[in-house]
């Protein structure tokens, strides 16, 4: 085994973009780290990380850029020559003209150096990218970007070719996912300390393959330093304020969920989010409905209770009961005068409540309701409900999330493959595993019912938002085939029990933070 390589839970970590990155080597170079120092620890991790793929000491072919990515790149090539493994060198750029901790790199490499061209990538088997890191700040050059489609191109007539970028895909913007032109698709990526936004949201998701997160000898309480408020939603954000049941446990104190139920003609939604709420952990679930479809709800729902409210003045009487804990509208509630109206009695009750679909779209529409939106209001739409609700709102999917948690004063969820999770106090988590199964129809209903369950149990907007996205995306990952909604809300509640039981399928999130690679 090769000795050396300490990866990180990285998903433990705060995520941390391309200024707060450098401003933590700089830190760490304040504290008596060199540059120098963390680029060989850096290029030795990759190197290492490399020689453990199951074929060993094939051609390795390490394409070097202008900046410190490509002095990893010298450093990992002189490191595989060290260890026996036949490597080629290629340049982007003259060696001559590299500079600082680059420069360094690049003199510890005694072999031959290649000018990059569009052949270079030909014949290569393993490729290591090394060209631009998270100081890419335009879109590549030709010269680049032919190379980056040589790569491409070679992986896709080869697919056993191994592509190793480092930190990140070369192309892809750390900050936001975006690719500039184009970029690298690699089989690996292999970072420093923490992950980048950029390795959870898409498209550049897509081109990341299997990260790894290494350690390079910078003391992770120099992360907290810079008070860090972006995260990768998994259950070290959240986890352990899920409430478990045990001996003295009692209903009541997992909270009293009331799901606002559609017409006559549109049911699904809201039974669907009811079955999500109660498998999730709600103490009770209840579904208010007008009596012209309740026998809908009494014949379909069986553990889910049923309210009759026929007019405004009976859903306000059932508001009223302060045993509930959280109401959820907008499943297939209808873009109505009467969605308004529950909607503002609603948010003029002081508690918990979880506003999507239809009620997202009324919302839009009803500028005096938004006064009343505050923290423990969790709205989740997405981006056509969001463009709606905030359409001057501009920015990466990141900053429009914030900033619509900032203004409206709301907890959001903006979903898509990619969910992001915000807070007015400006805290906000990435979900970047999410399996492409569950676009289907229903699964926003089951999201809303699965935060609606967990809010109802004494947890945070934040933790309810970010395990519901979570634990909805665990459970869709449980199906191979034939997702529908209807099996959302089992595999979500069977994806909480693992988090207990098994910790060991989550290793990525409940491994100590220094876990030695075994
Ligand atoms: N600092 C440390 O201690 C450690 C850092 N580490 C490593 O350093 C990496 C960050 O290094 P970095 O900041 O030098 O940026 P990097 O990604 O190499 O790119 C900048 C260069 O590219 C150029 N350039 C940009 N865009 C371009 C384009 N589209 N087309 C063409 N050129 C373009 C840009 O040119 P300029 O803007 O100056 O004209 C500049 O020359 C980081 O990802 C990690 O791998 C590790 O060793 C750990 C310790
Ligand atoms: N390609 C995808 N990859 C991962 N998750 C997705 C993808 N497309 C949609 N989702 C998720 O599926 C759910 C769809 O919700 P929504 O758009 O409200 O659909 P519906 O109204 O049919 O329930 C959201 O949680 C979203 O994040
Ligand atoms: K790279």
């Amino acid at each position: 085994m090769a000795p050396g390589i300490r990866l990180v839970a990285w998903a433990k970590r705060p995520l941390l973009g391309a200024r707060q990155s450098g401003l933590l080597d700089r830190q760490a170079e304040a504290e008596g780290i060199s540059g120098l120092e963390l680029m060989a620890s850096a290029g030795a991790a990759v190197a290492r990380r490399i020689t453990l793929h199951d074929k060993p000491a094939e051609p390795v072919l390490v394409l070097c850029g202008p900046g410190n990515n490509g002095g990893d790149g010298w450093i990992i090539a002189t490191e595989l020559a060290a260890l026996g493994w036949p490597v080629r060198v290629a340049s982007l750029i003259p060696p001559a003209n590299l500079k600082g901790d680059a420069a360094a790199a690049r003199a510890r490499w005694t072999g031959p150096v290649e000018a990059i061209t569009p052949e270079t990538p030909k014949n290569a088997s393993i490729i290591v990218d090394a060209l631009f890191g998270v100081g890419l700040n335009r879109a590549l050059d030709p010269a680049a970007a032919s190379v980056v489609d040589g790569v491409n191109q070679l992986r896709a007539n080869r697919p056993k070719t191994l592509v190793y970028a480092v930190d990140i895909p070369s192309g892809v913007d750390a900050d936001t996912g975006d690719i500039r032109g184009t970029a690298i698709k690699a089989t690996h990526t292999v970072s420093f300390v923490t992950a980048k936004p950029g390795h959870l949201l898409y498209p550049g998701r897509s081109n990341r393959g299997h990260l790894d997160v290494v350690d390079i000898g910078i003391d992770a309480q120099l992360i907290d330093r810079l008070t860090p408020r972006l995260f990768a939603n998994s259950p070290a954000l959240w986890g352990s304020s899920l409430p478990e049941r045990g001996p003295d446990s009692h209903k009541y104190k997992f909270g009293h969920a009331l799901i606002v139920g559609g017409p006559a003609k549109s049911t699904g939604a809201s039974r669907l989010a009811a079955i999500a709420a109660l498998r999730i952990g709600a103490g009770l679930v209840s579904v208010v409905t007008a009596s012209s479809a309740l026998p809908i709800y009494a014949s379909t729902l069986t553990s889910v209770m049923t309210k009759i409210a026929d007019s405004k003045e009976e859903i306000e009487e059932l508001l009223n009961d302060e045993r509930i804990t959280v109401i959820l509208i907008g499943p297939g509630a209808g873009i109505t005068k009467a969605t308004e109206d529950t909607l503002e009695l609603i948010l003029r009750r002081p508690g918990k409540a979880v506003l999507d679909a239809d009620a997202l779209s009324v919302l839009a529409n009803a500028s005096h309701l938004r006064a009343l939106l505050h923290a423990n209001v969790v709205l989740t739409p997405h981006e056509g409900e969001f463009k709606r609700l905030f359409p001057s709102i501009r920015g990466t999917r990141i900053e429009r999330a914030e900033s619509a948690a900032r203004e409206s004063g709301a907890t959001i969820v903006l979903k898509g493959a990619d969910t992001i999770v915000a807070t007015p106090d400006g805290r906000s988590a990435i979900m970047g595993e999410a399996p492409p199964s569950l676009a289907t129809a229903g699964t926003g209903d089951v999201l809303a019912g699965l935060i609606t369950g967990i809010f109802a149990q004494n947890v945070t907007a934040f933790e309810a938002a970010c395990a519901g996205v979570w634990l909805h995306a665990e459970g869709a990952a449980m199906h191979t085939s034939g997702l529908i909604a209807e099996d959302l809300p089992r595999s979500a509640a069977l994806a909480r029990g693992r988090l207990h039981v098994s910790p060991s399928r989550h290793a990525a999130v409940m491994l100590p933070i220094h876990q030695p690679c075994a």
